[in-house]
């Protein structure tokens, strides 16, 4: 019997999303490739070892693959990002009919998604570009699944993605419709960047409480009693990691201190700063990995600047705050640059719900995420929302503080301090953008507007 789906690409997110499919009961094919210099044959070793895939139809051979699937096939792409996937579209097309779908389920540019999805169009094939959140537990046990292309073709794998998505509090699945084009890798690509952030927030909030000279499992206990006020999937992930211990040593503290990216990061900081609207917090958190990188320098830096940080004088409830503070900063700037994307690429997103399919199986699943989806459905500007406008100003003293204690005391805290100088430039009615006008005026003619000529007309001075 001809399978219903094919999965193509048996790494760590394809593994766990075969099983899931399986698991679900459909007939499914998976496909791998054979590593060179290997006998064993990758796909039939991993379809032999789960119950679950023992339906399944297991190919190293592209041609058997393709015939395994029923017409229209529907294909799902897990394979990494770029020229690779581009490559494994021409070795599929060949044997592909009109009307097929793929669907490329990894962490792809939303750039190229478009542009794959328009050649794809000429040759007849159908393209759906699919964001998928929740790392290898996720996938498996069910992850956040963010669908962009035509309409029409999503309702032809809707079922699939729906019944193998991470279920909300309502019992729906963590999957819906996107928008067209590369809209469903875009709004997967902000998730990263807002990923990002979180993950460095964490991070600045353990290097705050170790200053305060708490040890890894003082800091945990601590994040603890915070999940009443702030959980999430990244603290509680963060607990658990302060813990590990490795005999009488703690793992944290045998990890070296240069964070890698694999490019969302990066990608979002683009797309911010092409669509003008300031992510600074994702910028602030990708640096923050590219300057945790230079380490031989920070060695030397640290000797040639002597910053030596001190110990710090806060409550325990300042730093909270101050990190939840931060938090609502990160939100706002992520849902701020999907929300002009929508309008600038005409994607029509319903920002409710992308929060919706947020509140579980992703990466960034919180108790927050699940407030925002009813704040979204008053405006898709959170900060103008009364419960987070009270929020902000309950939460800015403690931010206020922590900050500035933290730089007197010489602590690196990028995301922690860039998020109240955000808001504050955010809040501020009468901002100094007027001296930049003046100055590009003054060496470009780049001419200004004026308070006192309501027509908004451009004036230029001979200064
Ligand atoms: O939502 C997810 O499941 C993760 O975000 C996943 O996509 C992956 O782990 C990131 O791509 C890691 O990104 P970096 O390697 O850039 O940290």
């Amino acid at each position: 019997m001809k399978s219903e789906f094919g999965l193509f690409g048996l790494g760590v997110m394809g593994k766990s999303l075969s099983r899931n499919l399986a698991q679900k009961g459909f007939k499914i094919s998976i496909f791998n490739r054979e590593e060179k210099g290997s006998e064993e044959d990758v796909a039939i070793t991993f379809k032999d070892a789960y119950k679950e895939l023992e339906q399944a139809q297991a190919f190293s051979n592209i041609e058997a693959f393709v015939n395994s699937l029923q017409t229209p096939r529907r294909i799902m792409l897990m394979v990494n990002a770029g020229k690779v996937t581009d490559l494994v579209i021409e070795d599929l097309i060949p044997f592909l009919s009109d009307g097929d779908i793929l669907i490329d389920g990894g962490n792809s540019n939303y750039v190229e998604t478009k542009e794959r999805y328009d050649y794809l169009k000429s040759k007849k094939i159908h393209f759906i570009g699919v964001g998928v959140s929740g790392g290898e537990e996720g996938a498996l046990k069910g992850p956040s699944i963010m669908p962009g292309g035509n309409k029409e073709t999503y309702h032809l794998i809707k079922p699939y993605l729906e019944s193998i998505a991470a279920k909300d509090a309502n019992g729906l699945p963590c999957c819906t419709y996107i928008g067209e084009e590369g809209s469903g890798h875009f709004v997967k690509m902000v998730h990263n960047g807002i990923e990002y952030v979180e993950m460095q927030l964490l991070a600045e909030v353990y290097t705050i409480l170790k200053i305060m000279g708490h040890n890894p499992d003082e800091i945990a206990a601590i994040l603890e009693s915070w999940k009443a006020k702030a959980d999430s999937y990244l603290l509680g992930i963060t607990i658990a990691i302060l813990r590990k211990k490795e005999g009488d040593y703690w793992l944290v503290d045998k990890i070296v201190d240069k964070a890698g990216n694999k490019g969302t990061g990066n990608w979002t900081t683009i797309a911010t700063a092409q669509l003008g609207t300031p992510s600074t917090l994702i910028a602030s958190a990708l640096f923050a990995r590219y300057t945790s990188f230079y380490k031989e320098e920070r060695l030397q830096a640290s000797d040639h600047f002597n910053i030596k940080p001190t110990p710090l004088e806060l409550e325990l409830q300042d730093v909270l705050k101050a990190y939840q503070f931060s938090r609502i900063m990160n939100h706002y700037q992520g849902l701020k640059l999907i929300s002009e994307a929508g309008k600038t690429y005409k994607w029509h997103l319903n920002l409710s719900e992308i929060a919706r399919i947020w509140t579980n199986g992703c990466i960034i699943k919180s108790d927050f995420m699940l407030e925002l989806v009813s704040v979204l459905k008053e405006d898709d500007n959170i900060l103008t929302h009364p419960t987070i406008i009270n929020q902000v100003r309950s939460l800015k003293p403690s931010i206020n503080k922590v900050v500035s204690q933290c730089v007197l005391n010489e602590l690196a805290i990028p995301c922690l301090s860039e998020s109240v100088n955000f808001l504050n430039g955010y809040a501020t009615a009468n901002s100094s953008a007027n001296i930049i006008q003046a100055q590009r005026d003054y060496f470009g003619a780049h001419t200004y507007q004026r308070t006192d000529d309501a027509s908004g007309r451009f004036h230029h001075s001979n200064w």
